[in-house]
């Protein structure tokens, strides 16, 4: 069958983190006991993080904006996908900044502007017996017990630092809007961001205040990464560049520092550093031009030159392809010596295993710092989290993967509580609720639509298909119990049947059911003559590539040929035989009638061209971003929905269009199709739901009744869950209901 979703690449679906992992067992007598507690662990004193200005203002002196090339300058650097990049020594010593590992004393350590390791700061233990007698020893195996014991210290002092003496079992930073410590005040911040002539004056909204300590405090302690989490729309863009800010006003730090973040949202990295930190010289690299500064780039790293700039802006797709520009870019990334490495929607990096996290840790691991922003940083499971520890702490978190795996599946409630206990120290996390008590009402709406004739048989007669397939495999291949199809198919057999379900829950012309296969042939003979598929390919080609096809694919071709004979082009009535295109039918209006302007996501880019046609149906004007737009043309899209209060509604791509944009134009969200991954549809509602709303917000999910949508809305409402026991105080797991498999779904749906 030909993939019409190109949103979601063959491999994401294979990967697709359908298995339940998120069975969540309370261990009753939990084996190991959470580590944070243990009152008898007392720190070494710690240095005073007292706020002091320097006597020497930086601003003031051009000169401190250059920045030296490191001088570990290495021309023959190889790139990650060369095997065992990530465990060459010399890359591992290079620039560390503290080292944990127990039995590696001989290790290379770079020593701290205060003279003195983490290691040695926090006093790590080296030996079992010494954890012993601080009553946190563990088991050789217990890995995520080890990770904890390498926290516990740092973890004590930071909170003891932020809550004072008696607050030290306290999960996360999320009330710190009282803590005791201040580096700066709003104060610094405009003597730090002022500049001459400009009309602008930032003002910090006081939990981004509480950021912005929190990250200078993590520096000043020499901690080598942090993770901003606040949900989204807080503003975390805004306090890391003030952030990055204060390293040049209070530390003498301009940089240079490197932003990686999707390819959307790079203008809008631009634009932000301009307005709040116009002072820093910004290069984009990306695109056309990318060429010319890339040779700029490489003479000055050959020459021993300081770079002229404070940020390099590039994405993510940069660590991610194999072509030799790419590789090339990333030799002469890795030159530098990056003071901040920060990763926006650093969520991107929940993957250990992609080229795109080695490929950029061979760049980061470098720096003094990798600073994370994400609103959701926990995306399906605990394993994916470590991937996110990890990067942002490799001496720290770095273990066997495959281990590793096998214990974050078993996630039980004492495993969640000793991953907040990790957390801790390095992460902050707001949730809207707790700090912007002024921000405008989300309203949550679930509805529930039902199929009607030609979408009900479509999706009954694909049950019927696959069900006499999947019984024909079972009787021969196995003996055993002939309704269960789990171990019998192949894994990705197993995803496209459900994916084919899923489609049709969405709309029945994304399979072929209105053209039969004599349509095709005589649609084919039409076609073949006109070269749609180029003049060298043969009729019994044609026909065969066609049957491939559906019903929508083949609409659209005849219309683009113009063939419109008998049950040729599709009339408008088949745009309505999907029960979510109807209930749009009937939301659209009424909300364009009172005002509201509405943001339509879907994750796959075949669903938006049909709801493309269902607008033009309805009258309703839009926008449309997705994968495929031009990174150029997708802040311009942005801007003239958001001025434009003539265009109704913006047609988004769940993938390109859900992260980091600010659509606060609209205040109404349509997710057409939930992804399993509750995460990027929190991601993509709070496109609207941010600072600058002034209206509420109500978010319709659509569930065709019925289907298997119902099983991915409780997927997703299940991974909830673990995601607010995680990072939210005082939520615990509960054992409540079984979350089934993808495969265990099939079986029931296709049982006789
Ligand atoms: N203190 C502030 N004063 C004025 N505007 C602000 C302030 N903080 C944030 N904003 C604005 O609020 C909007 C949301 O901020 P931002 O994009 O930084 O949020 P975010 O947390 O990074 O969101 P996401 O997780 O979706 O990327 C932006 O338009 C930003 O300019």
């Amino acid at each position: 069958m030909k993939r019409d979703f190109d949103e979601i690449s063959d491999d994401e679906w294979a990967n697709h983190s359908f298995k339940p992992s998120r069975i969540l067992t309370t261990t009753q007598n939990g084996k190991h006991k959470s580590n944070s507690s243990s009152s008898s662990f007392f720190p070494p004193p710690l240095e005073s993080f007292a706020f002091k200005k320097p006597q020497h203002n930086p601003l003031s002196s051009g000169d401190d904006d250059c920045v030296q090339v490191t001088e570990h300058f290495n021309l023959e650097d190889d790139d990650v996908e060369e095997e065992e990049e990530t465990t060459r020594p010399s890359a591992v010593n290079r620039g560390r900044r503290f080292v944990v590992d127990d039995d590696d004393e001989d290790e290379e350590v770079e020593e701290r502007e205060n003279g003195a390791d983490l290691a040695e700061v926090y006093d790590i233990k080296s030996s079992d017996d010494e954890w012993e007698e601080e009553g946190l020893a563990v088991e050789d195996d217990d890995l995520v017990g080890k990770a904890l014991q390498k926290c516990a210290k740092i973890s004590l002092e930071l909170k003891r630092e932020l809550y004072g003496t008696g607050m030290t079992s306290c999960d996360r930073y999320a009330e710190v809007e009282a803590s005791s410590v201040k580096i700066v005040t709003q104060d610094d911040i405009d003597a730090a961001c002022a500049v001459a002539d400009s009309g602008f004056q930032p003002v910090l909204k006081p939990y981004q205040l509480v950021g912005v300590n929190f990250l200078l405090l993590l520096h000043r302690k020499g901690i080598g990464g942090a993770i901003l989490a606040d949900e989204m729309g807080l503003g975390k863009t805004i306090q890391a560049i003030t952030y990055l800010t204060l390293l040049k006003y209070l530390h003498n730090d301009p940089g240079p520092h490197l932003i990686v973040c999707p390819a959307s949202l790079l203008e809008n990295w631009e634009r932000e550093l301009k307005k709040w930190c116009p002072s820093f010289s910004v290069l984009l690299y990306h695109g056309a031009t990318r060429s010319a500064y890339s040779k700029e780039l490489g003479s000055l790293a050959k020459a021993g030159l300081p770079l002229p700039f404070n940020v390099l802006l590039v994405c993510y797709s940069l660590f991610e392809r194999h072509s030799a520009q790419q590789k090339d870019d990333r030799k002469i990334l890795k030159r530098w010596q990056w003071s901040c490495v920060l990763m926006d929607e650093a969520h991107a990096l929940k993957d250990k295993n992609s080229y795109r996290w080695k490929n950029l840790m061979s760049v980061a691991r470098n720096a003094n710092q990798r600073l994370m922003l994400t609103g959701t940083p926990l995306q399906n499971d605990l394993h994916e989290l470590w991937s996110l520890l990890e990067f942002m702490m490799p001496d720290l978190f770095a273990t066997e993967d495959e281990d590793l795996k096998k214990l974050l599946n078993a996630e039980d409630g004492d495993l969640i509580s000793r991953m907040k206990s990790i957390l801790g120290p390095f992460i902050l996390r707001r949730l809207k609720s707790d700090v912007m008590q002024q921000l405008v009402p989300k309203i949550q709406r679930v509805e529930y639509v039902s199929m009607e004739k030609h979408q009900d048989c479509a999706y009954k007669e694909a049950i019927e298909e696959y069900r006499a397939v999947s019984h024909a495999r079972i009787a021969k291949v196995s003996k055993g119990d002939p309704n269960t199809i789990v171990g019998v198919l192949p894994r990705r057999q197993i995803s496209n049947y459900f994916v084919q379900f899923r489609k049709i829950a969405n709309h029945p012309l994304l399979v072929r059911r209105v053209y039969s296969d004599e349509d095709v042939i005589c649609f084919a003979k039409k076609l073949h003559p006109k070269g749609a598929f180029g003049f060298e390919c043969t009729l019994e080609r044609v026909i065969e590539e066609l049957k491939s096809y559906n019903d929508f694919s083949i609409h659209r071709l005849l219309l683009y040929h113009d063939i419109n004979e008998k049950k040729g082009i599709l009339s408008d009535k088949y745009v309505m035989l999907s029960a979510k295109c109807r209930a749009l039918a009937e939301l659209l209006p009424d909300l364009k009638k009172c005002g509201h302007r509405v943001l339509i996501f879907s994750q796959w880019t075949s669903m938006l061209d049909i709801l493309e046609w269902t607008l033009d149906v309805l009258g309703v004007t839009y926008r449309r971003l997705d994968g495929s737009t031009q990174v150029t043309d997708r802040q311009a899209i942005v801007d003239a929905f958001n001025n434009d209060t003539s265009i109704n509604a913006c047609l988004l791509s769940t993938r390109a269009g859900g992260q980091g944009l600010n659509l606060t134009g609209a205040d109404t969200v349509i997710i057409h199709d939930l992804d399993f991954n509750p995460q990027i549809d929190r991601q993509a509602e709070d496109r609207c739901h941010r600072i600058g709303q002034t209206k509420p917000v109500t978010i319709y999910r659509l569930v065709t009744k019925g289907t298997v949508d119902e099983n991915v809305y409780e997927i997703a409402k299940r991974k909830l869950v673990l995601d607010a026991a995680v990072l939210e105080s005082g939520m615990e797991v509960n054992n409540e209901g079984d979350t089934l498999t993808m495969g265990e779904i099939l079986s029931s749906l296709l049982k006789v």
